[in-house]
């Protein structure tokens, strides 16, 4: 038991950190923020305390390290520094936890070389989530550091689901299966989900749609995860702002064999340089849609694979679920762009899915229907909020 009662998220990206303190007797927000462009000369720092008063500083800042010490100092100003006596612990997103870490975990050496391990199947994310871990120590080493893992919520997956159908020995040898990622968001999105209809999460399938600039879809049976879009890797699945999802995986040995690309040139074009920017230039859903709007061709085939993509999900997971309950689109794509929604649902009334186009309008910042009154199928807008969720878990793990 502790009487502190704050908690600091950090939500370290390849490229950025997004980071709030919250205060756990509420769950009110002490400050929000966010550092994009890490390792870039334009480096930016947006810091918003509760009380308003945005603050914003472009320097440039290496690494994450560099990042995050520049946070600590912001939050030292607002006099909420991270020497402060009321701060419980630090919870920290990891992406990658393997088969190991199914629950929240409070991090020593053992848990962070274990992380560590699984680099090779998160390059882009747990390294990250490694140096903002270690920052954190050195600055509080006497505060509980808590991981909660993106892999966690899928654990629940069936076997039938979670294997390759590839040689069994040596997918055990490697390790190689599918863990799926997001998950504190699709577990986090279905319960309130099941709020929104009223009913408690037990008696309700859903089937989430996280679509940010990762994407993944999953079908969740009663608030268990059943069956996740992603897979070993964050590569699998939707198309998503630069990373191409579901290929064929020949396509891999035909670029090594014809077009001589090497195994890094080739990660680096499927993470990087695929999905929505691959295909038009943009991973940015608002500027998709003024091109499309100016008439741009590559920008519309652009939607319309992602949008095609997404369907197809949503068919699958109607079969794994046999009934669904509703439908709850989230992230910056799927709170934001209706299109989007719409068009990934249109000519689905035979499975008693429709968007009610007024409702579909609307923006807000709550959960809300879209579907038409009285539809067999509930479909549903339900802004994610991973933060509040990773310190929730946090807090209840050091209080307890
Ligand atoms: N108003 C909007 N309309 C359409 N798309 C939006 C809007 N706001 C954000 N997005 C999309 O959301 C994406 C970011 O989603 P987010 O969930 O924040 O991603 P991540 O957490 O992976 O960085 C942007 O790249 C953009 O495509
Ligand atoms: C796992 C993953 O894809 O995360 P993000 O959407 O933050 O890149
Ligand atoms: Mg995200």
């Amino acid at each position: 038991m502790t009487s502190a009662t704050r908690v600091l998220v950090l939500n370290s990206g390849s490229s950025s950190v997004k980071y709030q303190l919250l205060d756990m007797r509420d769950g009110s927000r002490l400050a929000v923020g966010l550092v994009e462009r890490i390792g870039e000369s334009t480096s930016r720092l947006v810091h918003t305390p509760a009380g308003g008063g945005r603050r914003e500083r472009t320097a440039p800042m290496a690494g994450h390290e560099a990042a995050l010490r520049a946070v600590a100092a912001e939050l030292t100003a607002d006099g909420l520094g991270l020497d402060s006596p009321d701060l419980a612990a630090i919870g920290h997103r990891v992406v990658h936890g393997g088969l190991r870490f199914t629950e929240p975990t409070v991090v020593t050496d053992e848990v962070l070389a274990e992380v560590e391990r699984l680099v090779p199947v998160a390059p882009l994310h747990n390294p990250a989530n490694i140096v903002g871990i270690r920052t954190a120590r050195a600055l509080r080493p006497d505060l509980p550091q808590v991981a909660v893992f993106d892999t966690a919520f899928h654990t629940t997956m069936p076997e039938h689901a979670a294997r390759y159908a590839i040689d069994t020995e040596t997918a055990d040898a490697h390790r190689i299966r599918r863990y799926g990622f997001h998950g504190t968001s699709h577990a986090y999105v279905s319960r309130e989900t099941a709020r929104l209809l009223g009913r408690d999460p037990s008696e309700v399938n859903v089937i989430v749609l996280h679509l940010g600039n990762g994407a993944s879809a999953s079908a969740v049976a009663g608030g268990r995860c059943v069956d996740t879009s992603m897979g070993l890797t964050p590569l699998e699945g939707l198309v998503m702002g630069t990373r191409s999802g579901d290929v064929d995986p020949a396509v891999t040995f035909h670029l090594r064999r014809v077009a001589g690309m090497s195994v890094d040139e080739i990660d680096e074009l499927l993470n990087k340089r695929s999905g929505l920017v691959g295909l038009c230039g943009d991973n940015d859903m608002r500027e998709i849609r003024r091109r499309i709007d100016e008439g741009d061709e590559r920008a519309r085939l652009a939607f319309d694979i992602y949008v095609h993509r997404l369907k197809k999900y949503v068919g699958a997971y109607y079969a794994v679920l046999g009934r669904v309950d509703a439908v709850a689109f989230t992230a910056g794509v799927g709170e934001n762009a209706a299109p989007v929604r719409e068009a990934a649902l249109e000519g689905l009334e035979q499975l008693g899915l429709a968007v009610d186009p007024e409702l579909n309008a609307v923006r807000s910042g709550e959960p809300r229907l879209i579907s038409p009154a009285g539809a067999r199928v509930a479909v549903a807008v339900v802004p994610t909020d991973e933060e509040l969720e990773i310190a929730r878990q946090t807090y209840s793990l050091v209080n307890n």
